[in-house]
């Protein structure tokens, strides 16, 4: 998992022709790996329940490996819906919002959210790769230019401000995004 998130992280900078460890080292030496179990019962209403509330992750990136049988992760863009095929023992690399701050918003953290089956239950394992909460984070210089001014504020410890605003049923990485006021 360690060697798969580095080289992720390392492939999606080298990938906007930046130095492949900015990403990276913005995640510290102390970052953390969280992995989460979900279980989805099956659930009789799931025209009116919800597995997971529409979110998006608050990690640099997720590494999921989705239920080999049982659909039920969407993508939201647009007021639509997008439903995420299941690709049986595939793992699915999500972008968090860590790193679409560091990447100045190239990188986007897309919301999701998770419906619930009639009949089958679905499992799912998460892990949420966490930059150390010490370090803070920030776009990348090399990343801001005229066409692309700075996005975000330089933020630590991105997971207090990721709570209160999404217990609000609010996008937190809105809280990080520079006011406009400003510009
Ligand atoms: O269970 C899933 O397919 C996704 C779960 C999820 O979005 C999460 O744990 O953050
Ligand atoms: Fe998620």
């Amino acid at each position: 998992m360690k060697l798969l998130s580095e080289s992720l992280l390392k492939a999606m900078a080298a990938s906007l022709n930046v130095e492949e460890n900015c990403f990276l080292d913005q995640c510290g030496g102390r970052g953390n790996m969280i992995a989460r179990f979900n279980f989805y019962p099956p659930c009789p209403r799931p025209d009116v329940v919800l597995g997971v509330k529409q979110h998006a992750d608050s990690s640099a990136i997720t590494i999921l490996l989705q239920d080999k049988e049982v659909e039920g992760l969407q993508v939201l863009k647009d007021d639509q819906s997008f439903r995420v095929p299941v690709v049986p023992y595939g793992l699915l690399i999500n972008v968090g919002d860590q790193v679409e701050v560091m990447s100045n918003g190239i990188f986007k953290s897309p919301v999701h959210r998770v419906v619930m089956n009639a009949e089958r239950e679905r499992n799912t394992l998460a892990v949420f790769i966490m930059p150390d909460v010490d370090v803070g984070i920030g776009p990348v210089e090399k990343l801001i230019n005229e066409e692309r001014p700075r996005t975000y504020e330089d933020i630590k410890n991105y997971v207090a401000l990721f709570f209160p605003s999404y217990q609000r049923g609010k996008r937190p990485i809105e809280a990080a995004k520079i006011s406009q006021e400003f510009h």
